[in-house]
């Protein structure tokens, strides 16, 4: 199971953080694009060629210590075939280099339309009695704002192929309440839909006691993860925010269990530009062991931080 096998990953490594891939052209190191650009010119083409390599650096500097990559499929999506084949390509690779991937890409549809997604992202292709894998990553984040029947649709992937997903449930940005923490029968939105994970999660406990379906809990909003955390006891907490978004170590603690599991904190820009941080002696050139260096320091600090409340579960 997908949830078994990230627990396994977290434990063994000791570590609670995952690495977003979510790559900027105009962040990748001059030395990095230049080379392509000579090769291909402006074209699309070499910004994709680009991508690739700089993903690369930074998993092989991380790959020893983090459990997972989250690539965000718009970074890639936006350069058309030539990105979507630089993610599938960075995917594959930080597979191959023992990680887990989680695509971030946020579907959701009736559900037949779901069911094509969950081909294309969890499970396969059929054509003729041929099967064919695409992008089939180790799990996928999911928008649950078409109601639980959409949600549902993934779960045949989740159970026969081993997959897990993360459903947003109160989402890290400003504007986040606007419509999750709205109020319906005395209940916040986002309690409704903790609900509805807690309940796709029964179908789906893994050996270690948690399950495949989990829920993307921002950092952002520390209160309502503490709520959150007791409505959905056997979901994973995938937690974006920290760092470039503001949210500290103090913020994602109640994230965890009191068995030091049960969450996993994302950092996308924090990590990979970190070479930027040139106040910390970083430079463009090793661009990868800066990002190496920022994801140690924030897996010691969050260890460090669960270690204070007693939650450090090694
Ligand atoms: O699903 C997500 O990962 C996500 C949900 C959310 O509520 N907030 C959020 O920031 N994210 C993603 O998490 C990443 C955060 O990136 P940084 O702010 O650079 O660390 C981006 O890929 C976002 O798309």
């Amino acid at each position: 199971m997908f949830i078994d096998a990230l627990v396994k990953e977290i434990k063994n490594k000791k570590c609670n953080i995952v690495v977003g891939l979510d790559p900027r052209i105009g962040s990748i190191p001059e030395g990095v694009k230049n080379k392509y650009f000579k090769e291909c010119g402006h074209t699309i083409k070499a910004a994709a060629e680009a991508i690739l390599e700089f993903n690369k650096e930074i998993i092989d500097n991380v790959y020893d210590f983090v459990p997972a990559v989250k690539p965000q499929i718009a970074f890639y999506e936006q350069y058309g075939v030539e990105g979507l084949r630089a993610y599938m390509k960075t995917c594959k690779y930080a597979k191959e280099k023992g990680m887990l991937v989680i695509g971030d890409i946020k579907r959701g549809d009736i559900g037949s339309t779901s069911v094509a997604y969950s081909n294309a992202h969890l499970g396969n292709i059929d054509i003729e009695g041929t099967i064919h894998e695409t992008f089939a990553v180790d799990a996928i984040t999911v928008n649950p704002y078409m109601g639980g029947d959409t949600l549902e649709e993934f779960m045949k992937d989740i159970k026969e192929k081993e997959k897990g997903m993360f459903v947003l449930v109160k989402t890290s940005n400003k504007g986040s309440g606007q419509l999750q923490d709205l109020e319906v029968n005395g209940k916040k939105i986002y309690e409704v839909v903790a609900g509805l994970v807690n309940d796709l999660s029964q179908q789906s406990i893994g050996k270690c006691g948690y399950a495949s379906v989990g829920a993307v809990v921002g950092a952002t909003y520390p209160e309502q993860s503490r709520t959150l955390r007791k409505l959905m006891k056997e979901s994973y907490f995938l937690v974006p925010g920290y760092g470039a978004q503001g949210a500290t170590v103090e913020d994602i603690v109640d994230c965890f269990n009191e068995d030091g599991l049960g969450a996993i904190i994302n950092s996308s820009r924090g990590i990979i530009f970190a070479y930027q941080k040139s106040e910390k002696g970083y430079t463009a050139e090793k661009y990868g062991q800066a990002a190496r260096q920022e994801a140690l320091e924030m897996r010691d600090a969050i260890n460090k931080g669960l270690e204070t409340v007693e939650k450090c579960y090694w």
